[in-house]
């Protein structure tokens, strides 16, 4: 039985007092036993700041990127050992924001993919399609190729212990979620996917969805069995909405 996995990514949003109210909200809100896996993903430069708010509960940190360097003159970068040593578990790569506003390519985000195993982290690994490559009929095409860039450069056993955010960019912040069939059939091609290259990675693999996810389409999203958690944005940003969702893949996933 896969464990869900709900991760709030504030992407560009926040400050110091926003931090420590969203992170007491999240606490008071929050069981402390929860059979749901919960992250929280702040913008880098509040991350220890975060994880001091932090200490004690059982929400993870997550970071929001990584660079594909450990050290050396790479300006502006941060390293999967720097976020490792302060206390960051998860990391969102290829998110559909970084592949089109940074034109990060699929084997680029391989290269992460391979150092954040190699650091210990968990890869959280964003993939889906735009609008126009779904009006296309593209979509399944799409997901594996985005999977199989990662596949190619590291085998397919990388994904064990990872997680897989399928994010219809469509989806992503447009109040527009894909309907629970919609992304249960995207899901379920996914682990089919990985499944002809191995099953029990397949099996063990957690394939959250994102776009539009919020406390009202929460709970029938998570209702789909492949369907393991949700990767939030906007929703992540309020504590009882937040909260909300993690208690309905609680109640989901029982
Ligand atoms: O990483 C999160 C996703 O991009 C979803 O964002 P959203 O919940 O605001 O649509």
């Amino acid at each position: 039985m896969r464990k869900p996995l709900v991760m709030g990514n504030w992407k560009l949003n926040g400050s110091i007092g926003m931090a420590k109210d969203l992170v007491a909200g999240l606490r008071s809100e929050l069981s402390t036993e929860a059979n749901c896996g919960i992250a929280i993903a702040p913008p880098t430069v509040y991350l220890d700041f975060v994880k001091h708010q932090l200490g004690g509960s059982n929400i993870l940190l997550g970071a929001q990127d990584v660079g594909v360097h450990l050290s050396g003159a790479y300006t502006g970068e941060v390293s999967a050992t720097m976020l490792k040593e302060i206390g960051v578990t998860h990391v969102i790569i290829g998110h559909s924001e970084r592949r089109t506003y940074h034109k990060e390519s699929d084997e680029f985000i391989a290269q992460k993919f391979g150092v954040l195993k190699e650091a210990g982290l968990v890869p959280v690994l964003c993939i889906g399609e735009t609008e126009a490559e779904n009006e296309a009929g593209q979509t399944q095409a799409v997901c594996a190729r985005q999977i199989d860039a990662v596949i190619n450069a590291l085998g397919v056993q990388a994904f064990n212990g990872a997680v897989i955010a399928y994010e219809p960019v469509w989806a992503i912040g447009t109040g527009k979620s894909a309907t629970p069939a919609q992304a249960q059939a995207v899901h379920k091609f996914i682990r089919d996917h990985i499944a002809k290259q191995d099953a029990a990675v397949a099996k063990q693999v957690i394939i959250q969805y994102g776009g539009s996810v919020n406390d009202k389409n929460a709970a029938e999203l998570f209702t789909q069995p492949d369907i393991d958690g949700a990767l939030v944005g906007g929703a992540s940003l309020k504590a009882d909405a937040f909260a909300a969702i993690v208690r309905a893949a609680e109640q989901a996933k029982k």
